[in-house]
């Protein structure tokens, strides 16, 4: 049976009993599994296979993954001890590149031990899990508030189109891009919701569909080479998707195909938002060139899982993000508000205050 609100989203990562729980990403749609990793190493693995992701559960997920590095630790100072986790730091920064959430985490942990008033192993310990539980906490209200904040940009309208998965699974819990949909649809109001597949790994289709249904919020499913005719059709009013690291000119990296649908939705005269924390703005970037883009297998493209859809031995170009030029974006919905352009100027002002550095 499917539950209308107030559902609450389902949270894809968790600490309970003393060890981080994830819902392995790569089961969805068709089984609920939970995974239960118990060394870094475990956590990389999790993030590097997309079993959990998302900007913001990427971040998460690495805060986690530095405490399972150092839970064990046998070090006999806070020197020793500082030494292990910039070690399990840099490891763990080996896993995805472009999602600036993940670094944002682990540089928050590091400084909260750096910061710590003792030199107690066992004490340096306890700050990292409840750093790492901070992190996770205070994503979850973070995207209530990016929920809150977007609500009026959509509330008018019948429909959005969303792309790959902004949702609760790639967030501590409410997404970022479907925030402002569970939020308003938690007040009577069922925005529909059309959602690319989003090829090559089909986070739309196996994800987004897959947490609107169980909402019971109204969500049809596309192909994404179906984006334009949805818009040309006008079924859609405006286009919001996540982002994994915004630089400081407001040029959004986001899963590959974003950049697209940003040139469709202008053509189309659809307003194009970005829903996204005030961690994944990476103010040291000038513009978009400089973010750096996950290049992935080629098997995700040539196989549907072991199924080859393509011959044996072709070149293939696979980068899992790209770069929506900030004159395509109509404004930026974040926790402390929504920005619009100029993007160099407005961004500093509404997230004013923000420690960008994770430290
Ligand atoms: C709320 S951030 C979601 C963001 O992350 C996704 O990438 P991936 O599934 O590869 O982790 C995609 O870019 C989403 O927009």
């Amino acid at each position: 049976m499917v539950i209308l609100l107030p559902y609450e989203p389902l949270s894809p990562i968790r600490w309970h009993n003393g060890q981080v729980e994830l819902i392995d990403q790569t089961r969805l749609p068709g089984e609920l599994v939970v995974i239960r990793p118990r060394t870094v190493e475990e956590m990389w693995d999790a993030i590097k296979r997309l079993k959990v992701r998302g900007a913001p559960a990427i971040g998460i997920a690495a805060a986690f993954g530095l405490y399972l590095a150092v839970r064990d630790s046998r070090a006999a100072s806070r020197a020793e001890f500082e030494s292990e986790l910039k070690k399990a730091a840099n490891y763990l920064t080996t896993s995805r590149p472009t999602a600036v959430n993940l670094f944002w985490a682990l540089r928050r942990v590091e400084a909260a031990v750096a910061d710590a008033p003792t030199d107690n192993v066992a004490a340096l310990k306890e700050i990292v899990l409840r750093e790492a539980l901070t992190i996770r906490d205070e994503d979850e209200a973070t995207c209530r508030a990016i929920g809150h904040n977007g609500a009026p940009l959509l509330e008018e309208l019948e429909a959005v189109l969303t792309h790959c998965n902004a949702g609760t699974l790639a967030t501590a819990r409410y997404g970022t891009a479907l925030a402002p949909v569970y939020y308003l649809a938690s007040r009577g109001k069922l925005l529909k919701v059309f959602a690319d597949e989003t090829r090559p790994l089909l986070q739309g289709a196996r994800l987004t569909a897959w947490e609107l249904h169980q909402a019971g919020i109204p969500v049809t499913l596309i192909t994404d080479n179906m984006a334009a005719a949805v818009m040309s059709k006008g079924l859609v009013q405006a286009v919001i998707v996540g982002a994994d690291r915004i630089a400081a000119n407001g040029d959004v990296a986001n899963k590959i195909g974003t950049y697209g649908l940003a040139v469709l939705a202008k053509e189309h005269c659809l307003p194009f938002y970005v829903a996204a924390p005030a961690s994944t703005f990476d103010l040291s970037l000038k513009s978009g060139e400089e973010i750096p883009i996950e290049e992935r297998d080629a098997a995700e493209v040539t196989h549907f899982g072991l199924k080859p859809i393509a011959p044996a031995g072709i070149d293939v170009f696979n980068p899992a993000f790209d770069v929506t030029p900030n004159r395509y974006v109509t404004a930026i919905i974040t926790e402390k508000g929504i920005i619009r352009p100029p993007y160099q100027e407005n961004i500093p002002r509404v997230l004013q205050g923000i420690n960008f550095n994770g430290a």
